[in-house]
């Protein structure tokens, strides 16, 4: 009998507890309609395992704007096990980058992240938190901001010089000229120069070593990112890239290592205030620094150098590229820049970073150039808390992709879009951005080849300098033409960066000889 009553009262709790979990999850339907009733963004019809990959070929930045066309300017893309969102016009960048900029300041870990001996200390990758807002106040107060900059402009404007040398002797040798290797050459010094001084080494050959170690460190970052589409099965490692990358930053480890020593020596020895302090020395001191607001480690400096020429270095050099390939292919553009270089500069010195003010269609031709070939055409962002954009729903935890590149050639933006037309940017033009620094920072978002934002390039001044006294002073010291008289290849490579398919050799003639 008393088995029986108990068997009832089970029986009545298990109703009740039915019905309230029912009436529960109800009224939480009822009450949250927003979050179910937001489409999630559009996407092309995805194949077992391999997603999109089948809709892609190797130049990613072109593709995602050809697919963006047919499926809308927010679009979901999985390649492989890679899934991400895929933004494609300026409306919609105003959205990640300005509008919900907060909910979009942080970078997901991908590609070559786990191979990475500094993982946990990378600024270019860090999420948007204290550690990473510290180290972007002190780029943008003091490592590379303008007072900085200007401090080391001698050593930009002899690295220019070395530049235009090293062609000249391409010249009198009767070589073919290597643009490509001359920029990257250029890119490294100046920054190995401001950022650590390799004279304080009292070894020579430590540029040069660096190049090589960051050369191959892009290289195997770029087919480890690829590897991403593997997801959980690319620890495996099939290629072993992931152990070459750790080795070859073992290597850069041990470099560093030694001319952080060196600098520390310079300043128990007693540094002369009178010296430039050098990007490690302001590190240094930032280290030492009892009051600082965040105790950065050894790690995090090296690790922060290491991003500073990973960000800095192939980007500039390679918009040069671009930037001469077009011009060669213009030559109207390239009569009319030397041109107006020639009425500015008087033909016994080369053009310097203080005669860029005076001159607006070099500027006009570095923005084209940025415009058409962004060093970063795909600016990964990840999102914070789920959201709408664009009237479709966001996870959190998505990755979303900017693809400046169709952002750059959207026509509902540009007239011509594909054409490389400098007067564009010239004071008439409709099309013209501001001459102030922010336009090309990312405030206008047709124009986003650094970024925009808290998130965006804290190197753009410097590159600025650096590109427009570059290719000013190619441009004014020598004809330029390719083998033959033949058009430059413009097409783009592989990948993630639009970097050129084939170097840039040329066969340049002087004007006139400094040298
Ligand atoms: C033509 C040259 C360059 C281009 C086109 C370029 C472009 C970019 C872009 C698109 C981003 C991502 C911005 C965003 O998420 O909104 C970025 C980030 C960054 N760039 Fe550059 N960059 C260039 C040169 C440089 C130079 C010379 C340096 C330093 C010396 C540098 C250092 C960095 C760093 C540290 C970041 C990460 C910023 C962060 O995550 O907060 N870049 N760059």
């Amino acid at each position: 009998m008393a088995s029986v009553s108990l068997d009832i009262h089970y029986f009545q709790y298990l109703i009740w507890f039915i019905t309230v979990v029912m009436v529960h999850s109800f009224i939480k339907k009822i009450l949250k309609p927003a979050r179910t009733t937001i489409p999630e963004p559009p996407s092309p019809p995805a194949l077992p395992f391999i997603g999109h990959l089948h809709l892609v070929t190797s130049v990613l930045p072109k593709s995602f704007q050809d697919l963006a066309r047919r499926y809308g300017p927010l679009m979901g893309i999985r390649l492989g096990a890679s899934a991400c969102l895929v933004v494609s016009n300026a409306d919609v960048a105003k959205e990640i980058f300005r509008t919900q900029e907060l909910n979009f300041c942080s970078r997901p870990e991908f590609g070559s992240s786990e191979y990475f001996i500094y993982r946990g200390s990378r600024f270019v990758l860090a999420q948007y938190g204290d550690y990473w807002r510290f180290m972007k106040k002190l780029c943008m107060t003091r490592l590379l901001a303008v007072p900085q900059l200007d401090k080391f402009a001698d050593i930009r404007d002899q690295e220019k010089l070395n530049l235009v040398e090293s062609v000249m002797n391409c010249c009198k040798q009767g070589k073919s000229c290597d643009l490509s290797s001359e920029f990257t050459t250029l890119t490294n010094n100046t920054i190995c120069r401001m950022a650590m001084s390799t004279r304080c080494s009292g070894n020579d050959n430590d540029a040069d070593e660096i190049k090589e170690l960051i050369h191959t460190c892009l290289k195997l970052s770029g087919k480890i990112s690829v590897g991403d589409v593997m997801g959980p099965l690319k620890v495996l490692d099939f290629s072993g890239n992931g152990k070459k990358l750790k080795a070859a930053l073992l290597k850069y480890d041990k470099l560093v290592e030694r001319i952080i020593k060196e600098h520390q020596e310079k300043v128990s020895e007693g540094f002369d205030v009178n010296q430039k302090m050098d990007l490690l020395d302001i590190l240094l001191e930032v280290y030492r620094d009892p009051t600082a607001e965040i105790k950065i480690s050894m790690k995090d400096i090296k690790s922060f150098l290491l991003d500073i020429f990973m960000a800095g270095t192939d980007t500039s050099s390679s918009a040069m590229q671009w930037a001469m390939g077009e011009l060669i292919n213009k030559p109207k553009a390239l009569k009319k820049l030397r041109e107006e270089i020639d009425s500015v500069v008087r033909p016994d010195r080369v053009v310097k970073e203080s005669d860029i003010p005076n001159l607006p269609y070099l500027r006009a031709v570095i923005r084209e150039t940025l415009r058409l070939h962004p060093s970063a055409p795909l600016i990964i962002r990840e999102c914070g808390e789920d959201c709408n954009v664009n009237g479709f729903l966001v996870k959190s935890k998505t990755r979303v992709i900017v693809n400046v590149y169709a952002v750059m050639r959207d026509p509902h933006s540009w007239a011509n879009p594909n054409e490389f037309d400098p007067e564009r940017f010239l004071g008439s033009s409709d099309e013209k951005i501001g001459e102030h620094q922010m336009e090309f920072k990312g405030q206008n978002f047709r124009f986003l080849p650094f970024g925009s934002g808290r998130r965006g390039c804290p190197g753009a001044s410097l590159a600025m300098l650096v590109m427009h006294a570059a290719v000013g002073s190619l441009v004014q010291c020598f004809e330029w033409e390719v083998k033959g008289g033949e058009r430059v290849d413009l097409s783009p490579g592989p990948g993630f960066a639009t970097e050129m398919a084939r170097p840039l050799v040329c066969h340049p003639r002087p004007r006139f000889n400094q040298f």
